[in-house]
Order: C-alpha cells, then structure tokens, then sequence
C-alpha cells in the first residue's frame, strides 16, 4: 500500500502496481461475476473485467434498451447474459449496478441467492447506507463491498481502452469471509481502476451525492446558465457568450487545470485575468458556500435519497428525465454550443 501526502494529510491508496492484474484475476479465480443492470456503469465494468480475463456473466431485465446493448456488447443470451434473478443464481459475486431505484425494487429477487460464500457488490453506498428508505440489508453470511468509480460508465470504458484509469474509492460493509478487502480490490483492479482510495459506503454516498448535485454537474449547469444568461441581457451574441462562459472553459481552461492545477492554468493567462480572478474568487466562494452547506445537510439527513427514490421508481421515469434533458438539449445556451462544436476545427 502507498502511503501518499496529500497537501499535509497521509493517506494509503492501492496502485497498479502493488496490485497488480495477475494477483487480482489470482484473487478472483474461481468466482462467477454477475454484472447486474447493464446502463452507463454496467457496461463499463462488465466489458472492462471481460477484457481483462474474467469470468463474467451479465443480469438484466429482458425487452429493455440495455439488454439490446448487452446483446450489441457480445453477451450471449443463456450463456452469459440471463434475467437478473438467473444471473444472481449464476453468480458468485453479484455485482449490484442496478440503478439506486431499481435496487431498492429487484432486492427481493436477488437476496436469496446472496448465499454463504458469495460476495455483493455495489458502487455506490446508497443502498445500503440509507437502508431505512431502500430495505436493503445484506444477510450476514457474505462479503460486502463496493469500489466506485470516481466518473462515468461511459469514462471508465473509454479510457481503458486508451490503456489509463478512472481513479475508484473502495469499501467494507461487511466481512464474512475474511477475505472482503482482497476481492474489493481485486475487483477494483479488474474494472480498470487507475489507483483505489479508502473510504466507508455512508463517506461514499455523503460526498458522491453532494459532488454530482454540486460542483461537477447541478452548480456548473447553473453557473453556465447565469453568466450566459447576464452576457445576453447585456447584448452580447449567443457565440460570444457561449465561447466566453463554456467553449472556453472546456477547450482551454479545463485542460490546463487537468494537467498542473489551478494555479498553472491562472498562470498561462493574463495578469489582468489573474488579478480579477483572484479578487472574485473570494465572492463566488462566499455566495456558493451556504448553498453547499444545504446541499450537505439535505444529502446526510436522507433528503436526497428520498427524492431520488421517489421519483426514479415512478414507471414513466425515464421519460421525465428525457423531457428535462431535451429541454436543456434545446435552450438557446445548448444550441449555441451544437453549432460552436461542429466548428471545431
Ligand atoms: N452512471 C455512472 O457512471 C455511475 C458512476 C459511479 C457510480 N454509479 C452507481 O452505479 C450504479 C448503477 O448506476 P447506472 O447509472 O449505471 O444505472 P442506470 O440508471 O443506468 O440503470 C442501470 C440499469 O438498471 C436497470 N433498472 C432500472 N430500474 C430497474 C428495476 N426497477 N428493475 C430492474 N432493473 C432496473 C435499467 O434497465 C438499467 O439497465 C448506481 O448505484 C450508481 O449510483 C454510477
Ligand atoms: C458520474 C458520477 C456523477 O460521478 C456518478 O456519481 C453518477 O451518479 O453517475
Ligand atoms: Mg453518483
Ligand atoms: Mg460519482
């Protein structure tokens, strides 16, 4: 394990290196993976694990659009790919990548055959943290863990394929068999993580929800939407306020942070830039903190898990969600950007 200084805190992460694939498919050998659910992270980790060597099987709901991309994928209806109560038989390590919803509604289905010496798997401790709203409460007799990719399904697979790695934390629920830490990680390793970090499921779920209702994905679509917003009220042009609030930022700016941190990307621009950047940061800082603060407090209180359970487990769900995304899809700020990136040279 490496012990790492991160600006002053030690901490032990899990590299490559000191787990390396040969000792992961060592760990994992004699064990079934059932991938259950087969969305954005199903397909990541299953095709990801598949490519490296491991028995894999998929579970999903028959007649859906993810059991098409399984079969598209080269999962072989009766070989590899079952209904999800047949895989959770099959499978010795049943991995749970159901959405947080249809978690809470297969569990029936798959906590029978959650047998002694048989692991499960989740990434995401939403399950089993907020178990009071989801009834998800594993028999004692297995191994429970998780490893979370720290990014999309979609991110995961793609940069496999490049030969690098999403970063992924990693935790015990439950140890039965002595032997959870070495299949978390194995399994870590085997889904094509750069390196694992530690965590607990309730730091997982706190600081995942908090992170994707926040900074990486609810308040960038907002502060994208204010700024473009005030440049437009003021006469500027949908090209010049989308280049100089989003074009910008993820073809220049973004990539700069990406590779040396915040203070290199400050340094390749002006001084002018740097002054005035560094006086507002202060002020976004003070008016985003409280909101922050709410969005903590709503996540650790079982708000969020509630809102999400109520509204994905409606039937018509994804249609909901497909109306806001088209929606935002087709707001003057999101056309804009369909014809900017069509000119990328
Ligand atoms: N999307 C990501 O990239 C990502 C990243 C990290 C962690 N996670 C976690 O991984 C897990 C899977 O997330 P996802 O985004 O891949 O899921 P998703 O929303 O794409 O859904 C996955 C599958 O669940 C199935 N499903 C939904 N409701 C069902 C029901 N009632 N019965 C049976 N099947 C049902 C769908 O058919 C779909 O194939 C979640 O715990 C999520 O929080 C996701
Ligand atoms: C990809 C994210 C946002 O990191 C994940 O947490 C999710 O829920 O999809
Ligand atoms: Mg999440
Ligand atoms: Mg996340």
């Amino acid at each position: 394990m490496a012990i790492i200084n991160f600006g002053g805190t030690q901490e032990e992460v899990i590299t490559r290196e000191e787990f390396p694939l040969d000792k992961a498919k060592e760990v994992l050998a004699n064990e079934t993976i059932a991938v259950l659910g087969y969305g954005i992270q199903g397909p990541g980790q299953a095709l990801n694990l598949k490519d490296n060597g491991f028995n894999v099987i998929v579970g999903q709901r028959k007649k859906s659009k993810s059991w098409d991309n399984a079969v598209r994928d080269g999962f072989i209806e009766g070989e590899t790919l079952f209904e999800i109560e047949a895989a959770a038989e099959k499978g010795t390590i049943l991995m749970n990548l159901l959405s947080d919803a249809g978690q809470i509604a297969a569990w029936e289905q798959i906590k029978p055959h959650l047998t002694e010496g048989k692991s499960l798997y989740f990434s995401h401790g939403f399950g089993a943290t907020f178990h009071k709203q989801t009834g998800i409460v594993p028999p004692k007799e297995v191994d429970v863990f998780l490893a979370a990719p720290k990014g999309s399904g979609t991110s995961l697979r793609r940069l496999f394929l490049e030969g690098k790695g999403l970063n992924s934390s990693y935790a015990i629920f439950q140890d039965a068999s002595g032997r959870a830490k070495e299949k978390a990680l194995a399994i870590g390793i085997g889904i094509g993580s750069g390196y694992l970090f530690e965590t607990t499921f309730q730091k997982e779920v706190y600081s995942d929800l908090t992170g994707e209702r926040g900074v990486l994905m609810g308040a960038i679509a907002g502060i994208f939407e204010a700024q473009y917003e005030v440049l437009r009220s003021k006469g500027h042009t949908p090209s010049e306020a989308f280049n100089e609030t989003v074009e910008e930022l993820t073809q220049s700016l973004m990539p700069l942070v990406a590779e040396n941190g915040m203070d290199w990307m400050f340094a390749n621009c002006s001084t002018t830039a740097q002054r005035g950047a560094l006086d507002w940061k202060g002020k976004f800082k003070e008016a985003n903190k409280p909101v922050l603060e709410d969005l903590y407090e709503s996540v650790a209180t079982g708000n969020e898990a509630a809102i999400t359970i109520k509204a994905n487990s409606q039937p018509n769900y994804r249609e909901k969600l497909e109306e806001e995304l088209t929606e935002l899809r087709n707001s003057e700020l999101w056309q804009t950007g369909l014809e900017v990136r069509k000119l990328r040279p």
